[in-house]
C-alpha cells in the first residue's frame, strides 16, 4: 500500500522529547499493570505497554524507532526495577515486547494509511487482524519458547493465554486510541460543554458498567449495552476513551476482588482466559465506533457536496437549472432568473419547452431524448430563450442527466450561459468581416488595374504582397518574392550606374524630386533590364501607430524620363549640328573658369569663323550650307578630344574649349582644324566646293576675368584673322588688347567656290 506520510508526522531528527516522554509513559503503565492488577501469575493480565509503543511507532518513521525502543525498553527495565525483578528474569519478555510492538507497527503502518489509519471498518478489521490477533499469537509463541524449558505442559498453556489476552485486551482497548489520535484534537474539538459532556457519559457508562457487574446477571451483556449507546453517541476518540476507562475499571475491579469477572457457572475459566469476556464486549463496541464514524464521515461528505453544489448553483455566475425528465424546471439559480426575467417561482412551474424559442426547440428535442436514451452523455447546444418581456436571448446551453443507482433518469442538470452579447457581436463581426472582404477585394483589384508598382512589406522589411505590375518590373513573381528582404527584390540606384540604395525606408522622396535626369531612381530588374523609375515610400502604421512595415510604390517613368532627356539636350545642343549651343557653351565656359579657380588649369578658348560660308549658300542653296554646316561640325568634333568643348554659336562661328590646354598646344590644335577645313571637299549635287576658316584664340588663366571678357577677347582674335586675309590663327595679346598672327603650317586658304 502507498503510504503518505502527514506533514505533522514527518521528523526529520531524533524526538527525544517523544522519546523521553514514552519511556515515562511505558514506566508508569508497565508499574501499573504490574502493580494492581499481578497477583496470582508472573505476568500480568493486562499488558499495556505494547499497546502504548505500537501506535507511537506507526506514527514515527523507521529512523525514529530506535531512540523510542530503547526509550521503552528503558521504561519497562526501570519498572521492573521498582519492582525488584531481576534483570534475567524479564529481559525476554522485555525483548518480546519490543518484538511484538514493532512487528505490529510495521505492518499496520504497510495495512494503514498515515493520514486516518481508522477510518472506516474494513481498516479497523485490519487492525484487528494484524495487531489483536496475529501479533499477539507471534509473541505469545516467542514467550513459549523463552520459558519452555522451566513450566510445566499445564502452566504453559495458561501463560500462553494469560500472554496473549494480556495483549490483545491492552491492544484492542487502547491503540485505537494511540492510533487515530491526532495532536491538538482536544483543544481544536473539545470545548468545554462537550468535555462535560463526554466527562458525564464517562461517569454514566461506569456507573453502569459496574451496577451490571456488581448484581446484574449475564454481566457482559448488559455491560455492552452502555457502550454500544457510547459508541453509537460519541465520536470514535471520544467512544474509546470510555472503551479504555471500562476495561481499566473492570480489570482493576477483578484484581482489588471487588467483582469477579468469573462467570457464575460451575465450568472454572483458566486464569489466563479472564478476560476474555473483555475481549468480547470491546469488538462489538469497537466496531460500531468504527461503523458510526464512517457514517458520519459519509453524511457529512454528503452534506459538503450538497452545499457545495447548492453554492455552487445559488452563486454561479452562469444560469443552473435541474430539469425533470419531463421538463419542467425543479430548481433555477439567480443567474437563469436574471437571464431569462424571470421569478424564481414563476420558472419553477414551467417547462424548458415553453421558455425556448420555436425555432431551436426541435434540435433541443432529439438532443434531450438522445440524452434520456444512452445514446450520448451530454450535449452541449448554442440556443435561444424567450425572455418575459418576449425578447430573444442567445445562451449556450450544457446539458448532462444524472440517473440513480438503476440507471434510470432522476434530472438534468442544465447550465446556461449568456452569450447574447457575443452571438451579436459574432453578427456584427461577421458583417465587418464581409465588408472587409469586400474591401480586399476592391483594393486587390484596383492594385492589380493600376499602372504602379504597389509593394508592401512587413515589420522586417520582408516583403508580403506584389502587385502585378511590381512583378513585371522587378522580374520577381508575389510567390517568389514572399518572406523575402525587400533590399534583395527591389534594387535601386541613383542613375544607371549610380550607387545603390541601401535602406528604402530612409529613403528621401525629395531628393529624388530634384535630382538631376542622370541622376534619378533607376529599378534594376531580375531579367527584365533597367527602368527609369519615381518611388514613393509610406509607412505603415497601426492605429497606435505602431510600425508595421512599409507600402513601395514604384512608378515607370522610363518615357517622359526619355522625353526630358530629349528636351534638356535640344536646350542644350544645336539642332543642326548636334553640337552644344551658346547657352550650353557658356556653361562649360564658366565650368573652365572654375577650373582655373580651384585647380589652376589652363585652357585655351578658341574662336571659328567660316570663311566666305555665304557664297555656298548663294551658289549651292541652303540646303547645301546646311549640309556643310553637319559635315565640319563632325570634321572638327573628330579632331579635338572628347574633354573639349566645340560648340556652335550660331551661322558659321563656332567656338571651342581645350580644357587643360596652354596657348602652345591650342595653337597647334586649332591651326590643324582650320587647315582640315580649308582643306575640306565639299561635294554638293556632283560638284566640289571649298571654303575656309579663320580662328582667334585666347588663354584661361586668370580666374578674375569674366567669361564674357574672354569670349571678347577671342572674338577680337578672330576678327583680325578675318581682317588679314582669312584663313588664318590669331591669338589675343592681352598687354596690347590686340592679336597677333600664328605662323600657318599649311597652304593659303582656298578661294571659295566650285572646282
Ligand atoms: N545654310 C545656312 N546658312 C546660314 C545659316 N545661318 C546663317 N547662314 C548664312 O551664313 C551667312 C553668314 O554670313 P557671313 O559670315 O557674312 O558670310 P561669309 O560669306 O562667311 O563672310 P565672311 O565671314 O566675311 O567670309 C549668311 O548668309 C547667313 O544667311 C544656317 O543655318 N544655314
Amino acid at each position: 500500500m502507498e503510504r503518505s506520510t502527514p506533514p505533522s508526522l514527518i521528523v526529520h531528527k531524533t524526538d527525544w522529547k517523544a522519546a523521553l516522554l514514552l519511556g515515562v509513559a511505558i514506566c508508569l503503565l508497565a508499574l501499573a499493570c504490574m502493580n494492581i492488577i499481578q497477583r496470582q501469575s508472573s505476568l500480568a493480565g493486562l499488558w499495556l505497554p505494547t499497546a502504548l509503543l505500537i501506535p507511537v511507532l506507526f506514527h514515527h518513521h523507521f529512523r525514529q524507532w530506535l531512540p523510542l525502543l530503547c526509550a521503552a525498553a528503558l521504561g519497562i527495565a526501570a519498572a521492573h526495577a521498582v519492582m525488584g525483578t531481576p534483570l534475567t528474569h524479564y529481559l525476554p519478555y522485555l525483548i518480546n515486547n519490543l518484538i511484538e510492538a514493532s512487528l505490529s507497527a510495521t505492518l499496520l503502518r504497510r495495512m494503514l494509511p498515515a493520514q486516518d489509519p481508522l477510518s472506516g471498518l474494513s481498516s479497523w478489521v485490519k487492525f484487528l487482524l494484524i495487531a489483536v490477533v496475529f501479533c499477539p499469537l507471534v509473541s505469545s509463541v516467542i514467550m513459549m519458547l523463552f520459558i519452555l524449558h522451566i513450566h510445566s505442559p499445564a502452566e504453559l498453556q495458561s501463560r500462553f493465554a494469560t500472554w496473549f489476552m494480556s495483549e490483545a485486551v491492552a491492544i484492542l482497548a487502547l491503540t485505537p486510541l494511540g492510533l487515530i489520535y491526532q495532536r491538538g484534537y482536544f483543544t481544536k474539538n473539545l470545548t468545554s460543554k462537550r468535555f462535560f459532556e463526554l466527562f458525564l457519559t464517562l461517569i454514566l457508562t461506569l456507573i453502569a458498567g459496574f451496577l451490571a457487574l456488581k448484581w446484574l446477571p449475564y454481566t457482559f451483556a448488559f455491560i455492552t449495552i452502555p457502550l454500544l449507546w457510547c459508541a453509537i453517541r460519541l465520536p470514535r476518540i471520544e467512544a474509546f476513551i470510555i472503551f479504555l476507562s471500562m476495561t481499566l475499571m473492570i480489570a482493576l475491579l477483578h484484581t482489588s476482588g471487588i467483582i469477579t469477572v468469573q462467570p457464575h457457572t460451575t465450568v472454572q475459566i483458566p486464569q489466563g482466559l479472564i478476560f476474555l469476556p473483555l475481549l468480547l464486549i470491546l469488538m462489538p463496541a469497537n466496531a460500531m465506533a468504527m461503523a458510526m464514524h464512517s457514517l458520519r464521515t459519509e453524511k457529512s461528505h454528503i452534506t459538503q457536496s450538497e452545499n457545495r453544489f447548492r453554492n455552487a448553483m445559488e452563486y454561479s455566475a452562469i444560469g443552473m437549472t435541474l430539469v425533470s425528465p419531463q421538463g419542467k424546471l425543479l430548481q433555477v439559480n439567480k443567474a437563469l432568473c436574471h437571464l431569462l426575467g424571470y421569478e424564481a417561482d414563476y420558472l419553477t412551474t414551467l417547462t424548458f419547452q415553453e421558455i425556448t424559442y420555436q425555432e431551436d426547440l426541435g434540435k433541443d428535442l432529439t438532443l434531450f431524448r438522445q440524452l434520456l436514451d444512452d445514446e450520448i452523455q451530454s450535449y452541449t447546444m448554442e440556443k435561444r430563450y424567450l425572455r418575459r418581456n418576449g425578447e430573444i436571448v442567445w445562451a449556450l446551453l450544457a446539458v448532462s442527466l444524472v440517473r440513480d443507482e438503476d440507471h434510470n433518469p432522476l434530472y438534468f442538470i442544465s447550465q446556461v450561459e449568456d452569450i447574447n452579447e457575443l452571438k451579436h457581436t459574432e453578427m456584427t463581426n461577421k458583417r465587418l468581416s464581409e465588408a472587409l472582404h469586400e474591401e480586399k477585394e476592391l483594393l486587390h483589384i484596383t492594385l492589380n488595374s493600376i499602372n504602379e508598382a504597389v509593394i508592401s512589406t512587413d515589420r522586417n522589411m520582408n516583403i508580403t504582397f506584389m502587385n502585378p505590375v511590381a512583378e513585371k518590373m522587378t522580374g520577381w513573381t508575389e510567390q517568389q518574392a514572399q518572406g523575402q528582404p525587400v533590399n534583395r527584390i527591389v534594387l535601386i540606384s541613383k542613375g544607371p550606374d549610380g550607387p545603390m540604395i541601401d535602406n528604402l525606408m530612409q529613403f528621401d522622396i525629395n531628393e529624388n524630386l530634384h535630382s538631376s535626369v542622370e541622376r534619378s531612381l533607376v529599378l534594376h530588374g531580375h531579367e527584365t533590364g533597367l527602368f527609369d523609375v519615381q518611388l514613393a515610400v509610406s509607412p505603415l502604421r497601426t492605429l497606435k501607430d505602431e510600425p508595421i512595415g512599409i507600402v513601395l510604390v514604384l512608378q515607370d517613368v522610363s518615357k517622359s524620363r526619355e522625353l526630358m532627356r530629349k528636351l534638356s539636350h535640344s536646350a542644350s545642343h544645336d539642332l543642326l549640328t548636334g553640337l552644344a549651343n551658346r547657352g550650353s557653351f557658356e556653361s562649360s565656359l564658366k565650368k573652365a573658369l572654375n577650373l582655373t579657380a580651384t585647380r589652376q588649369q589652363i585652357h585655351t578658348l578658341a574662336f571659328i569663323d567660316l570663311d566666305r560660308f555665304k557664297a555656298i549658300n548663294d551658289s549651292a542653296g541652303h540646303a547645301a550650307g546646311d549640309e556643310l554646316l553637319r559635315q565640319l561640325s563632325a570634321l572638327m568634333q573628330e579632331h579635338i578630344r572628347n574633354s573639349d568643348r566645340l560648340a556652335r554659336l550660331g551661322g558659321d562661328e563656332f567656338a571651342l574649349i581645350l580644357f587643360d590646354c596652354p596657348m602652345e598646344q591650342g595653337l597647334i590644335t586649332v591651326q590643324q582644324l582650320v587647315d582640315k577645313i580649308n582643306a575640306y571637299p565639299f561635294m554638293w549635287e556632283g560638284k566640289m566646293y571649298r571654303i575656309g576658316a579663320s580662328a582667334g584664340l585666347t588663354q584661361i588663366c586668370n580666374p578674375y576675368v569674366s567669361a564674357s571678357e574672354f569670349m571678347a577677347q577671342a572674338d577680337m582674335a578672330c576678327y583680325t584673322a578675318k581682317r588679314n586675309g582669312r584663313g588664318q590663327v590669331f591669338k589675343y595679346e592681352a598687354d596690347q588688347k590686340t592679336a597677333t598672327a600664328h605662323a600657318p603650317h599649311s597652304s593659303q586658304p582656298p578661294q571659295t567656290g566650285r572646282e
